[in-house]
Formats: structure tokens, C-alpha cells, sequence
């Protein structure tokens, strides 16, 4: 796996799954963004940036295969400043970097941490996958797991650790749901039986519809994570 050494190579400690850094301070919430390829991943980073940037201190980890190609959209959109973007290239299945060797994303992301301290909020973008794909908690604090209306109204019902274990499931692109005969009640329907009480937002990202919502999700997690750390 490749790091982008575009950010100061500084020394750094792997943190534990604690709230507290090696030098005493907090450190940042760990976001993980999952799903299948093309369902809206990089939009929802870009999104959450755009809606958080000005009341918290962000950056933002991609992993793509072969490329940096999520990193350099998220650059050229100017979501952030390029100094808070950077790139894992995994050279492998996407799911090995975020559940089975998951030392290049730690190193990225504690990079940032070094470089950028103090920072509130990280967000680790996984390489598109499939259903099955999940985060290690020794990665992330919390995933979001983003799924698509265009890709099939079945795509709840079937299920898989993303959909029925997720902190927060996303069901993106309901713009299109009437082009492609989706049905969004039958898939609320099916999440919910999938999750139970875990939450289940619907977002249209092409209009920024629902992303209020999963910031106030997002932020809620992190007051949490500030409170937790203060005691
Ligand atoms: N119509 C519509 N298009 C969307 C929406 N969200 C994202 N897209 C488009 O869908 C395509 C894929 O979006 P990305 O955000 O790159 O998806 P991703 O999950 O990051 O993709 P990979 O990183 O390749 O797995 C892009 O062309 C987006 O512009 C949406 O809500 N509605």
C-alpha cells in the first residue's frame, strides 16, 4: 500500500481505540464512509465537509485501488484545504485496508492528526466494495455505510454486515428513484427490519436533500466524543 507523503512526514505513535493521544491531548473522532462503488462515498465526504467545515476542525482520508482520484476530486472541489486531503492507494481488495491491514489508513490518518492537531473529526473514505465490506474498530470510532437508490430497491433486503451493522446507513440518489422504478418505502420497509433502531437516512446529493441531517448525525457523535474525553 501507498501513502501520499504529500503532508509533513512527522513522528507519530498509533494511538489506542482511547479518546486521548499519546501526548496527553484529545484526539479526533474516526468517520468511516463504506459501500459499493459509485453510491455516493466521495459525495457524502464532500457534502460533510461543505455543511461542518466552519464549525469544526476536519480532514479527510480516501483510499482508492490504483489512484488518488477521490483525494484529487476532493482537492479540485476545494472542500477543504489540500493540506486536510490525503490518499491511501490500497494496490488490494478495498476491505483489506479498512478491516484486515489497516496500518497505512492509521498512518495516514495519525499523520494528519501530527500535522493538523488539533483536529475534531476524521473522515476515512473506503474504496468502493461490495456489501460485505466493514471497518476494523481499531480504525474507526463509527461507520457510515452508503448504498444507492439507482443500484436496486432489493439492495436492503439482502442485507450484509454494511447494511445491518452500520451505525448509520445512507440510501443515496433518491433523485433517480422514479428514472430507474425504485420504491424508497419498500426499501425503508426492508432497512428497518434489516437495523431495527439503528438510523437509515435517505439523501439526494446532486441537491445536498438529507445532508442536514447526517451532519446533525455526525456532530451529535462528536459532543458525545468531547464529552467522553473531558471526563
Ligand atoms: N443523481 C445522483 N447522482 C449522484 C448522487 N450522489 C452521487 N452521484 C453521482 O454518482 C457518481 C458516483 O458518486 P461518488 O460520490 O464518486 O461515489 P463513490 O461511492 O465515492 O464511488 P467510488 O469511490 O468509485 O466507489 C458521481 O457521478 C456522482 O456525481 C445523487 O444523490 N444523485
Amino acid at each position: 500500500m501507498h501513502l501520499d507523503h504529500s503532508l509533513p512526514s512527522l513522528p507519530h505513535q498509533h494511538t489506542s481505540a482511547g479518546h486521548i493521544r499519546p501526548d496527553g491531548s484529545r484526539r479526533a473522532l474516526r468517520i468511516g464512509l463504506g459501500g459499493p462503488v459509485g453510491s455516493g462515498k466521495t459525495a457524502s465526504v464532500a457534502a460533510l465537509c461543505r455543511t461542518l467545515r466552519d464549525r469544526w476542525s476536519i480532514a479527510v482520508v480516501t483510499n482508492d485501488i490504483y489512484t488518488r482520484e477521490d483525494a484529487e476530486y476532493l482537492r479540485r472541489e476545494a472542500v477543504l484545504p489540500p493540506e486536510r486531503i490525503t490518499a491511501v492507494e490500497t494496490g488490494a481488495c478495498p476491505h483489506t485496508a479498512i478491516r484486515d491491514d489497516i496500518s497505512a489508513n492509521l498512518e495516514a490518518v495519525e499523520q494528519l492528526e501530527d500535522a493538523l492537531h488539533p483536529l475534531d473529526l476524521v473522515l476515512v473514505e473506503s474504496g468502493g466494495d461490495n456489501l460485505t465490506a466493514t471497518f476494523s474498530k481499531g480504525l474507526v470510532d463509527a461507520q457510515i455505510f452508503v448504498i444507492d437508490v439507482a443500484s436496486g430497491d432489493d439492495i436492503p433486503r439482502k442485507g450484509g454486515p454494511g447494511i445491518t451493522t452500520a451505525d448509520l446507513l445512507l440510501v443515496n440518489k433518491t433523485d433517480l428513484a422514479p428514472h430507474v422504478g425504485a420504491d424508497l418505502a419498500t426499501m425503508a420497509a426492508d432497512a428497518k427490519r434489516q437495523r431495527g433502531a439503528l438510523p437509515v437516512i435517505f439523501t439526494s446529493l446532486t441537491s445536498d436533500e438529507g445532508i442536514r441531517e447526517v451532519a446533525d448525525w455526525v456532530t451529535a457523535h462528536l459532543s458525545r466524543w468531547r464529552a467522553e474525553a473531558a471526563v
